[in-house]
């Protein structure tokens, strides 16, 4: 293999992506250990970033790598640096060997499992520790005690931990031999760039760094030449083709609904089962949030939580278990929206409150959206619009992870159309480009389905109450507080125990009425009830082609053979053919199956 060099040196993936298809981590010099290890994890073949990557970081180059949301970075630079510390362990420090810098708690818990259970596989004696900002500095020095081999930390903890006298600025110089910043991107926007300048100066010359992230910007432009060397330039995903940046594999569609009608939309969505589980709703705000979770609980639909507020230990416990499928529904208030509302209070409270108690309030160090790890989400909604076009593409990046299929449905009002124009540009969304990379209308929502169900949304939403959302937010909080304790303890006796507490608990005080369960018949417009139907038929074949996917790959079921692609609400005439066509393709597959002796 061997990357090509554009004539600004840097080097353009996607020719090789074809050619490369069927390199392995052998060919890459991928130690046998960690490749058992990937198997284990039923991971046999490297994405395009770790064909290009791994090589040149077993090299010990410094390299720049832009790839797109869930493309796998992580392994791109975890694999090479477990290597390299394979090689090297035995040899005595006076301080970790490597850090890995990322912007949110969350995104240390996720690399630090990651790190670990690698290594457990491995059967290897590394030690890896994560640090984060709340530890008491007593913690933080037993952390750092031994020394660890990998520190996954924030930069803020590693500049704490200097100040603080728990690292020795000669040590590091003396013992660290690698250096990742991970979500490059952010690093700065979340107002790190004073840590890693506390940091910089005491990173050796010949310390090999890494820089990953999902978007190029100024920011990560100004960190790489801050912190790098002649670094390699890797780029799978470009802002000037933003159709790479959302993987292909993923259908983004949209509804206009005003602003007072998203929760019926919602509804109608849910309940008519017109989109696929597992789904991550977004919004802005919090208390929309909550407002959401009490309305759907009411149509007996239970959702989690998420957002800045809630407990580190509660926030990691609540993404376990959406990731281990015990809730299909969560509703997350994303991190830049957070700032912006903690910005917003700490601006109208101040008097009342010291910034310092307004940010312990509201986690500085936490991204919900930016490069978390949600397995098998199939849906994003955006039942508000994000407020830029960079946070639609983390947003929808929580789907399609690492080649999966997925899709996303934003609720567009008309206060949102300008950010919406935006968002279309970025993709270049006109007549003349390629629709598999447009945002399209959703086509399975007919305005009678829609209005069926007006009266019930409508009436539940009244009692929506303010106080009543104010009251559930509360007690969310106070259960989750109960709830981070007990985490805590449990956790560090029983780590995989994902039962203990559930986080999809009902908040509202009216008991959810059995007669909103289910819609009945008479509501149901005939031709949303249509695709309905053939959704599910169609899910279902899809079903047995997932079952049977390898990891890292997508066969069998294309745009073309897609409901959501093929059905059109507006096209009654057609409704025998389509279900005759969809039955054809289940009948289909399963031939195709029992012929392969499934
Ligand atoms: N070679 C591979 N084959 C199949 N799955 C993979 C492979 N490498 C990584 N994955 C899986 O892909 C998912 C996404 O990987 P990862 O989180 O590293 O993506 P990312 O590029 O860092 O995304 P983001 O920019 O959103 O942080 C993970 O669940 C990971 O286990």
């Amino acid at each position: 293999m061997g990357a090509v060099a554009n004539g600004n040196g840097e080097r353009d993936g996607r020719k090789e992506e074809e050619e490369e298809e069927e390199i392995g981590f052998e060919e890459l010099g991928v130690d046998p250990r960690l490749i058992r290890a990937l198997s284990k994890k039923s991971i046999t073949k490297p994405t395009p970033i770790q064909r290009e990557a791994i090589p040149l970081i077993l090299e010990g180059k410094d390299v720049v790598a832009r790839a797109k949301t869930g493309s796998g970075k992580t392994f791109a630079y975890l694999l090479p640096m477990l290597q390299k510390l394979f090689s090297e362990s035995g040899s005595r420090k006076t301080a970790p060997r490597t850090f890995i810098l990322v912007p949110t708690r969350e995104l240390c818990q996720q690399v630090y499992n990651e790190a670990s259970s690698l290594l457990e596989f491995c059967r290897v004696q590394l030690k890896v520790v994560q640090l984060t900002a709340s530890m008491p500095v007593a913690d933080m020095r037993t952390a750092l005690a031994g020394p660890p081999d990998i520190v996954v930390s924030t930069p803020a903890c590693i500049s704490t931990c200097m100040s603080k006298g728990v690292l020795q600025t000669s040590n590091i110089k003396d013992s660290l031999s690698l250096l990742v910043l991970d979500e490059a991107d952010l690093l700065l926007s979340y107002g790190y760039e004073n840590d890693l300048k506390t940091l910089i100066p005491h990173v050796p010359r010949r310390c090999q760094c890494l820089l990953m992230s999902a978007t190029s910007s100024s920011d990560v432009e100004k960190l790489k030449k801050l912190v790098l060397h002649n670094p390699v330039i890797l780029t799978l995903s470009e802002a000037g083709h933003s159709d790479d940046i959302i993987p292909k594999t993923v259908q983004q569609f949209w509804i206009s609904c005003s602003a007072h009608d998203k929760l019926l939309y919602i509804l109608a969505l849910l309940k008519l089962e017109l989109i696929q589980k597992k789904v991550l709703i977004f919004l802005n705000s919090i208390d929309m949030g909550y407002r959401l979770k009490l309305f759907l609980e009411q149509f007996g639909i239970n959702s989690g939580v998420l957002n800045a507020e809630l407990p580190q230990n509660s926030r990691l416990h609540i993404l376990e278990e959406f990731n281990a499928g015990l809730f299909d529904y969560l509703i997350a208030t994303d991190d830049g929206q957070t700032k912006k509302e903690q910005t917003s209070k700490e601006n109208h409270i101040q008097s009342r409150y010291s910034k310092k108690k307004l940010r312990q309030k509201l986690d500085a160090e936490f991204g919900v959206v930016r490069g978390i790890d949600f397995k098998n989400v199939f849906t994003v909604v955006n039942l508000d619009m994000p407020q830029s076009s960079a946070g639609y593409v983390h947003r929808i990046g929580r789907t399609g992870r690492a080649y999966n299929t997925g899709a996303s449905v934003s609720l567009v009002s008309p206060e949102e159309e300008e950010i919406f124009e935006e968002i279309k540009l970025m993709f270049g969304d006109d007549e003349k480009q390629d629709s598999s990379k447009s945002i399209e209308p959703f086509p399975l929502l007919t305005k009678n389905a829609v209005e069926s169900l007006r009266y019930r949304a409508e009436d539940v939403a009244k009692g929506v109450t303010k106080v009543a959302i104010r009251e559930a937010r509360a007690q969310d909080l106070r259960n989750e507080i109960l709830n981070s304790e007990k985490l805590k303890s449990h956790f560090e006796v029983n780590p995989r125990d994902l039962d203990l507490l559930k986080h999809d608990k009902l908040l509202s005080k009216k008991a959810p009425s059995s007669h909103l369960r289910e819609v009945p018949e008479y509501l149901l417009d005939p031709t949303t009830k249509e695709a309905s139907k053939i959704l599910k038929l169609s899910r279902a074949a899809m079903k047995i082609d997932t079952k049977k996917r390898r990891p890292g790959f997508k066969k069998g079921f294309g745009r073309s053979r897609d409901p959501l692609k093929t059905f059109s609400a507006e096209e009654k005439s057609h409704k025998g053919e389509k279900r005759r066509k969809d039955n054809d393709e289940v009948i289909k597959h399963k031939k195709k199956k029992a012929k392969q002796g499934m």
